[in-house]
């Protein structure tokens, strides 16, 4: 990785022009800080430019991350953590990265994700969403506490002329960071129709009765709610609408080929900044109530409630265990607290640790991912259940999305309240813990409630 220091961008590109030694092409990465832009501004300012674009952000952090266009991509299907991981390394060790910042989530970044399970074909639905995908944009616009960051990443060869490059993609960003104040409203619903609702109560009774056969201890199970919309989806005006109603969550939107998997997601997966590792222990559900103290009593029996804690234990004691590995100083707290959310409250113990030398952030999501809040316990025995007996292809739904920059920081997050949207039909699914003391009705009102975040924004 070679750093150059250079401020103007045409210098900086003829500098970097001017290292390649050889006739190899080269990822050329450089970093600016810009005026204020609101982020779904430059999104929506993308659809010009006719590129795939990539929405995270951060609602409890105010930090977002929009990536527009691909310069690279990294695809992987077997051994996907390991895979990644290397042509990423072999990225940066080739890439010339000029980024005076260094904060984290700027400079040059992957986004992208993953599916839930790689054992499993594609169905048509997914077909756009490899098993691993992660793109380094050609523009992104980073907002932190410290400012604004625009980073341009382009492939370049010595041939390549600095000041027409530079030109270009002046002329690009002028496009993207101009204020564009008005957003749509959103879709509307047409119909709405959940998959074979009674099938899945009797599959969750099935998981029962494997669980009192102890085939397993514990086994989540998704379902799919199909949704038609008035006219195409603006994706911006549904990313508007998250962001403004689900507060403490991920809200995000990967475009590919014109399909779009979005969300907001409460669940971290892992957070890596410097040594410092944070992980999430989410699992345990109950509505919020209608007033105050209605809410409070809720909440209050959530967090004494043998069926939610036991859901709960699971995802705690194999967090534990799966760091131990990775990290040093972990400490979890000994009993969970109540995670509030708009339409719904989790039981939530959060995890810190401390990374351990030669381990990143890919060795952690690769050996947490699934965690018994979307795979079960034990881990094969749930995943064979859920591949036998669930009538769905999950595709990124419950599966690591996130980010990761050339310094080793990163963010993943577990892909739920989320959904795939394909022109004016969107796909949306929900799951649930599957316990020993399950009612499959529970459960199915479990997963309605689930669904809300998503088919509010759309219009339901
Ligand atoms: C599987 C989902 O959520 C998971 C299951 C939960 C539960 O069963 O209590 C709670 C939070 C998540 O870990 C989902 O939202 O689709
Ligand atoms: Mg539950």
């Amino acid at each position: 990785m070679i750093e150059i220091k250079e401020e103007l961008l045409e210098s900086v590109l003829e500098g970097a022009i001017h290292e390649i030694d050889d006739n190899a092409a080269k990822l050329i990465s450089i970093t600016r800080k810009i005026d204020a832009i609101e982020p779904l501004h430059f999104f929506v300012n993308a659809k010009q430019l006719a590129k795939d674009r990539t929405f995270w952000s951060s609602t409890a952090d105010q930090f977002y991350i929009v990536g527009i266009g691909k310069a690279h991509t990294i695809r992987a299907d077997s051994n996907r953590f390991q895979k990644t991981e290397k042509l990423w390394r072999n990225l940066l060790d080739e890439a010339i990265i000029h980024n005076p910042f260094q904060t984290p989530g700027t400079g040059m970044l992957a986004l992208g994700g993953m599916s839930f399970d790689p054992g499993i074909r594609k169905s048509s639905l997914w077909e756009k969403f490899d098993h691993s995908l992660f793109a380094i944009p050609e523009y992104m616009l980073t907002v932190n506490e410290s400012g604004y960051f625009l980073t341009v990443n382009v492939q370049a060869d010595a041939e390549t002329n600095a000041n027409k490059l530079a030109g270009i993609i002046r002329r690009n960003e002028e496009v993207l960071i101009k204020p564009r104040p008005v957003l749509s409203a959103g879709p509307s619903i047409q119909w709405q129709e959940e998959v074979a609702p009674r099938d899945w109560m009797d599959t969750v009774k099935d998981a029962t009765e494997a669980i009192e056969q102890n085939e397993a201890d514990k086994i989540v199970l998704a379902r799919e709610l199909r949704v038609k919309l008035d006219s195409t989806v603006d994706i911006a005006a549904v990313l508007n609408n998250l962001i403004k109603t689900q507060s403490n969550s991920f809200v995000f939107a990967f475009e590919q080929g014109g399909d779009c998997f979005v969300g907001a997601t409460p669940e971290r997966l892992a957070k890596i900044e410097g040594t410092n590792v944070l992980s999430t222990c989410l699992a345990g559900t109950a509505p919020r109530g209608k007033t105050v103290s209605e809410d409070k009593r809720i909440g209050e029996n959530l967090l004494y409630d043998e069926k939610n804690r036991s859901e709960h234990e699971f995802v705690v004691s194999m967090i534990k265990q799966a760091m131990d590995q990775y990290c040093t100083d972990i400490e979890i707290p000994d009993k969970p607290v109540i995670y509030p959310l708009k339409n719904l409250q989790h039981l939530y113990t959060p995890v810190t640790a401390t990374l351990k030398d030669g381990y990143s952030i890919f060795d952690i999501i690769g050996e947490l991912h699934p965690t018994p809040a979307l795979g079960g316990v034990p881990r094969d025995e749930s995943l064979e259940f859920i591949r036998e007996h669930e009538q769905l292809d999950r595709g990124w739904y419950g599966a690591p999305i996130g980010w990761l920059d050339s310094n080793g920081n990163g963010e993943f997050a577990v892909a739920i309240r989320s959904g795939l949207i394909q022109g004016d039909e969107a796909s949306l699914f929900a799951g649930c813990g599957v316990v020993r003391d399950s009612d499959p009705l529970a459960e199915y009102e479990e997963t309605a409630i689930k669904f809300t975040p998503m088919l509010s924004v759309l219009g339901g």
